[in-house]
C-alpha cells in the first residue's frame, strides 16, 4: 500500500497546519461561520492515523536491532553456539533480517520530506529517489549486507552480523517518534536510559567472560571460574565492578589489574554520566511542581518576614494548593505566550469557543471578535466564600464561569442568595457596559464564590481595545447591556422580589463620595478588604 511517512513533520501537525491556514483565510473573509466545526482544528491523533500505523512499525524494527545488538555480542562472547541452538539462532537472524529488508525496501522509501524548508514532497516517486540519494539509505544497505553466508565457509558465528548494529538511526527514530506521541515522555526516557544502563552492563559481563577465558577459565581467583549460569555470574561482576560497589577479588595479574581499572574508569565516567541523565530526565519531569513548590516556598516565606497572621498564610497556601491541583500550573498564559499567534488562537478556540459561543450576551456578535477575546482572557482561581465583586466598586473586569459556581448574594449579611450562575454564565458585566457618565460603572450586586471557582477574567481596557475594531458587536452589546441594566440595574428594583423582600440588593444607590472618603483611610479599606475575604473556608494540606 502506497503508505507516505513525514521524516520532519508527521501528518498530524502538518492537517493541524493545513485547516489553520485554512480557517484563517476563511476569517478573512467573513462570510462563512469559520468556527463551526471548531473542535476540528486540533483533532486527537487518531488511534489508527498513519504516523501511529507508521510507529507501531519502527516498534518492530527497533526490537529487531536490539536483538541483534544483544544476542549478537552475547553469542560472540559466551559459548552459546552448539548444534541445538543453532537453528533457532538462524529463524530468528533471519526474521530480524526480514524486518530490516521490508523497512529498507517498503517504509524507507516512502517517507515525506521536506524541500527548500517549507514544500512538504510525498509523491512516491520523489521519495524514493530521495531516500536513495540519502546518506541513510548508504548506512541501511550496508547494515544488511548477509556476511552471514560466509558461514558456509567459515565456523558459524554471529560476528558476521556486527554490521547490522549500525542501524542505530532506526532506533534513534523511533524513541523520539514514540516521545513525541505520548502524553508522559518521561516515562519512556526513563526505561530508555534504563536500558542503555542494562547494555553497558551486558556489554562489560561479555567482555568480563571473555577476559576470563582468555586467562583461563578458574586460573587465578579474579576470574570467572566456569561455575554456575556464566552469564548471570559475568553480568553480576559486572554491576558490582562499574557501578564501583567493590568488594570483588582482588586482581592480580597486570591483565587483571588493567581490566579492573579500565572498569573502574568507564565506571566513573560513562556510567555516571548515565546516571547523570537520569536524573535530569526526573527532574525535567518534575520541573513544573518543583516551580510550584518553589514558588509557594518563596510566597510562604515572604509572608513570614512580614509576619503575616497565620489565618492568611493558609488561605495563600490554600489558593497555591488548589490552582495546582485544578490546572496543574500557575499561569497558563506564561507557557502559552511564546507561541506563534495562530497556535495559541487555535488552543484558545479549541478550549474554549464553544463555551464562549453559547453565552447569550456575545450572541449576535462577531466571531473574530470571539477569538480577540479569548486571546486575552486570564485565568483565576477564587476559594469558597470569597467576593468576586462587591457591590458598589467600580466595575473594571467581567467574569465568566470556567468551573465551579458563584452566588449572586445580598441582604443585611449576605445571607439571602438570588442566584446561583454555574460554568459557561458571565457575570459582571453589568457595570462595565455603563458609562462612568452618572456613576453608573459600579458594580450592581455581591458576586461571591461559592465553593472553588475557576473564573476567566476579561479586563474592561481589553474588552474596549477589542470592541473598537468592531462597531457592529459594539452596538449589539451596548443594546445588551441597556437591556439588562433595565432588568437588573438599579432602576428594576421598585418593581422587582427584593424590594417586596425589603432588599436593597438592586435598589441602592451608588455609593456616594463621601462613602467613597470612608474608605480613604488605611483601617477603612483593611476593613472592607476583610469582608471581601472568607475567613473559615477549608484548608488543603499540601
Ligand atoms: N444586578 C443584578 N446582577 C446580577 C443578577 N444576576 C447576576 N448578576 C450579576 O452580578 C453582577 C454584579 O456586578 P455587575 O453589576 O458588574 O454585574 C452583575 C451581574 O453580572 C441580578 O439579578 N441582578
Amino acid at each position: 500500500p502506497p503508505v507516505v511517512y513525514s521524516r520532519y513533520t508527521d501528518d498530524t501537525l502538518r492537517g493541524m497546519i493545513k485547516r489553520l491556514r485554512e480557517r484563517t483565510e476563511m476569517l478573512k473573509e467573513k462570510t462563512i461561520d469559520p468556527y463551526a466545526t471548531s473542535p476540528e482544528i486540533s483533532p486527537p491523533v487518531s488511534k489508527y492515523s498513519k504516523y501511529r500505523r507508521y510507529i507501531a512499525w519502527l516498534t518492530v524494527v527497533a526490537v529487531a536491532f536490539n536483538y541483534n545488538v544483544w544476542f549478537c555480542s552475547a553469542r560472540l562472547a559466551f559459548p552459546y553456539h552448539s548444534e541445538t541452538a543453532n537453528p533457532y539462532w538462524i529463524f530468528f537472524d533471519i526474521l530480524s533480517d526480514a524486518v530490516n529488508i521490508i523497512d529498507i525496501m517498503v517504509w524507507q522509501p516512502r517517507l515525506q520530506f521536506v524541500k527548500a524548508g517549507d514544500i512538504i514532497v510525498s509523491q512516491t516517486s520523489l521519495t524514493k529517489v530521495h531516500y536513495r540519494k540519502s546518506q541513510r539509505f548508504k548506512t541501511d544497505i550496508i547494515s544488511i549486507l548477509p556476511f552471514d553466508l560466509l558461514c558456509l565457509r567459515f565456523e558459524f558465528s554471529s560476528i558476521y552480523r556486527l554490521n547490522r548494529f549500525i542501524r542505530i538511526e532506526s532506533f534513534f527514530e523511533f524513541s523520539d517518534r514514540l516521545e513525541s506521541i505520548m502524553a508522559k515522555a518521561y516515562i519512556w526516557r526513563v526505561a530508555r536510559t534504563t536500558g542503555y544502563l542494562l547494555f553497558m552492563l551486558h556489554l562489560n559481563a561479555c567482555a568480563f567472560y571473555v577476559a576470563s577465558v582468555h586467562q583461563g577459565l578458574a586460573t587465578t581467583t579474579w576470574v570467572y571460574d566456569g561455575k554456575g549460569s556464566a552469564y548471570l555470574r559475568c553480568y553480576y561482576f559486572a554491576v558490582r565492578s562499574l557501578i564501583n560497589i567493590g568488594g570483588l577479588p582482588e586482581p592480580i595479574t597486570t591483565f587483571e589489574i588493567s581490566f579492573q581499572m579500565t572498569n573502574f574508569f568507564i565506571g566513573v565516567f560513562v556510567f555516571s554520566s548515565l546516571i547523570g541523565q537520569m536524573r535530569d530526565v526526573i527532574g525535567a519531569a518534575t520541573a513544573g511542581e518543583t516551580y510550584f513548590r518553589a514558588s509557594m516556598d518563596g510566597c510562604v516565606a515572604y509572608m513570614n518576614t512580614y509576619s503575616i497572621p497565620k489565618l492568611v498564610q493558609n488561605r495563600v497556601r490554600t489558593w497555591y494548593n488548589y490552582t495546582w491541583a485544578a490546572q496543574g500550573m500557575l499561569d497558563e498564559s506564561e507557557l502559552l505566550d511564546k507561541m506563534p499567534l495562530v497556535m495559541r488562537t487555535a488552543i484558545a478556540v479549541d478550549i474554549n469557543l464553544a463555551t464562549f459561543q453559547k453565552i447569550a450576551l456575545f450572541q449576535g456578535c462577531d466571531q473574530q471578535m470571539l477569538v480577540d477575546m479569548l486571546l486575552r482572557l486570564k485565568s483565576i482561581v477564587y476559594l469558597p466564600g470569597d467576593f468576586v465583586v462587591k457591590k458598589g466598586d467600580i466595575g473594571k473586569e467581567m467574569y465568566i464561569i470556567k468551573s465551579g459556581a458563584v452566588q449572586v448574594v445580598g441582604g443585611p449579611d449576605n445571607s439571602i442568595v438570588f442566584v446561583t450562575l454555574k460554568a459557561g454564565c458571565v457575570f459582571g458585566e453589568i457595570s462595565l457596559l455603563q458609562s462612568a457618565k452618572d456613576g453608573g460603572n459600579r458594580r450592581t450586586a455581591n458576586v461571591k464564590a461559592h465553593g472553588f471557582a475557576n473564573l476567566f477574567v476579561l479586563e474592561k481596557k481589553d474588552l474596549f481595545d477589542i470592541l473598537v475594531h468592531y462597531p457592529e458587536s459594539q452596538k449589539v452589546l451596548a443594546r445588551k447591556g441597556r437591556k439588562l441594566i433595565k432588568a437588573k440595574g438599579p432602576a428594576a428594583a421598585k418593581t422587582t422580589e427584593e424590594k417586596q423582600k425589603g432588599l436593597t440588593l438592586f435598589g441602592q444607590k451608588p455609593p456616594t463620595p463621601k462613602m467613597l472618603k470612608a474608605f480613604g483611610n488605611f483601617g477603612g479599606l483593611m476593613d472592607k478588604l476583610k469582608s471581601q475575604i472568607s475567613w473559615n473556608s477549608p484548608h488543603l494540606d499540601p
